[in-house]
């Protein structure tokens, strides 16, 4: 027989009615906000310097009425029901992840302009889907906010998968975590967790994605010398770069306006596996003195050639951007660069790779040197003296609105035996290789910037 838990009906109503007054706040600070943006000549709230960012204000009341809004429906669903749908929401991944990859954000907006809706029949002859699967699929994803019918049988998109509509590199990072190499080690975590010996294993080619391909070379092997007959490497070879370019424009536009790049002047920045360069080429792009170092692995800095041949020309030629291909295990080539800065490389890498990356930069720093770390920052459920806590009764962690960073860990656990960071576990892996936590420069979004300095 299942056991009770249901809290004493006094204590749910407390927490309902302050959840419910939290809602009420925080809907009149939104509505403040969307007031200020219409009529911005009249507004006494200060806007945000780079327009797809909220204000702060903004980004406050979203993240608690978030958390308020999904604490509300923990309370007063059927636990029965509530826990079916959370742990089928990998049919919506997957729904949605056929729907971009068959192009529909794009057909609905071309055909919309003109018509109010895209009929199955035409959105099935566009795509190849099956009409009434993908009937199917569509009211799912309406029922996720994804899409909306309009008329019987009649889509359209709505700002949800607007954000798709002609961007390659949105439709890039989404892609990513529907590619059969991500999917099968997400669908192998269970067995690799039950299982007595890999549930231990630590080691970067020790996680479920290497239990579900069978191979022992990390994914970053793969795609720089992997194998060219196999289909899914070639694939991850060829998505990988933009799905980065698009992961800077949906996760962290505010690394670019919450850290105060202006203040270091003609710094040079040295990019530690930086990819093809993303986050340098919007940087170069506003903050004119700065200096860039882009390192990464042989097959990806030739893919950032082409990138900066059509991006940033001058750049290259005038030698304010340098490509560099490096191994970051080995010796740090640019030695006492005021900015040493990886963004997303320590989250797919264990403790003990992380601690031989951060020795090498290290090594390197001079006394002018830091480190900046921009990753997703996992904010514990009963909070870190290093970040905002959330007003009670959310946990201090803000509740499901923190959900998507505890997601990306555990595709990292899956991938790599990787980690999304806390503040706290972040300090342990800076302190190991002799360096310390100065400040988390808290951003707008779910990555942030930790600042490390030499100990
Ligand atoms: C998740 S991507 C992040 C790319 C980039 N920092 C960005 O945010 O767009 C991780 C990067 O680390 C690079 N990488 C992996 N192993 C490396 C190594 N041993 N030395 C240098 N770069 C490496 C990969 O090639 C990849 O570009």
């Amino acid at each position: 027989m299942a056991i009770s838990t249901t809290p004493q009906t006094s204590s749910r109503v407390e927490t309902l009615r302050s959840l419910i007054q939290l809602l009420v706040d925080t809907s009149e600070a939104v509505i403040k906000e969307w007031e200020a943006e219409e009529h911005p000549e009249h507004s006494d709230v200060k806007g945000s310097p780079t327009p797809s960012l909220p204000s702060h204000a903004l980004f406050e009341a979203r993240r608690i009425m978030r958390g308020a809004c999904e604490m509300c429906i923990d309370l007063v669903e059927d636990p029965r029901h509530r826990i079916q749908e959370l742990a089928e929401t990998f049919s919506l991944s997957q729904a949605f992840d056929t729907t971009l990859r068959a192009g529909v954000p794009d057909i609905l907006a071309e055909t919309s302009l003109t018509t109010r809706g895209v009929p199955a029949a035409e959105l099935s002859r566009r795509t190849g889907i099956n009409e009434k699967k993908l009937v199917r699929i569509m009211r799912l994803l309406c029922s996720g906010g994804m899409y909306e019918e309009v008329k019987d049988s009649q889509f359209t998109n709505t700002h949800i998968s607007g954000v798709f509509v002609a961007n390659a590199p949105a439709r890039a990072i989404q892609c990513i975590f529907g590619t059969q190499l991500h999917v099968s080690a997400i669908a192998h975590l269970p067995v690799t967790l039950l299982d007595s010996k890999w549930t231990n294993a630590t080691s970067a080619t020790e996680a479920a994605f290497h239990k579900a391909q069978g191979t022992n070379k990390t994914l970053w092997e793969l795609i720089d010398q992997g194998d060219d007959s196999d289909a899914n490497v070639v694939q991850m070879r060829e998505v990988f770069a933009p799905s980065m370019v698009g992961q800077g424009q949906m996760g962290s536009p505010a690394l670019l306006a919450d850290f105060p790049w202006g203040s270091l002047k003609e710094a040079t920045v040295v990019d530690v596996g930086g990819g093809v360069g993303s986050m340098c080429i919007d940087l170069a792009t506003i903050f004119q003195d700065l200096r860039f170092v882009i390192e990464d692995l042989p097959a990806t800095i030739e893919k950032a050639r082409i990138v900066w041949s059509t991006e940033g020309t001058a750049a290259i030629e005038t030698g304010r951007v340098q490509l560099l291909a490096h191994d970051f295990f080995a010796e740090q080539p640019v030695k006492r660069a005021e900015v040493y800065f990886l963004r997303c490389v320590l989250h797919d890498w264990p403790d003990d790779d992380c601690i031989k990356i951060l020795s090498r930069l290290r090594d390197a720093m001079g006394p002018e040197s830091r480190i900046l770390v921009a990753d997703i920052i996992v904010h514990p459920p009963l909070g870190s003296k290093h970040l905002t806590s959330a007003p009670a009764p959310l946990p201090a962690n803000y509740g499901r609105a923190n959900a998507f960073k505890g997601m990306r860990d555990i595709a990292m656990l899956s991938m790599y035996n990787g980690i999304e960071r806390t503040p706290e576990q972040l300090g342990v892996i800076a302190d190991a290789a002799r360096l310390k936590i100065e400040k988390i420069w808290e951003c707008r979004g779910p990555f942030s910037i930790t600042e490390l300095r030499p100990l």
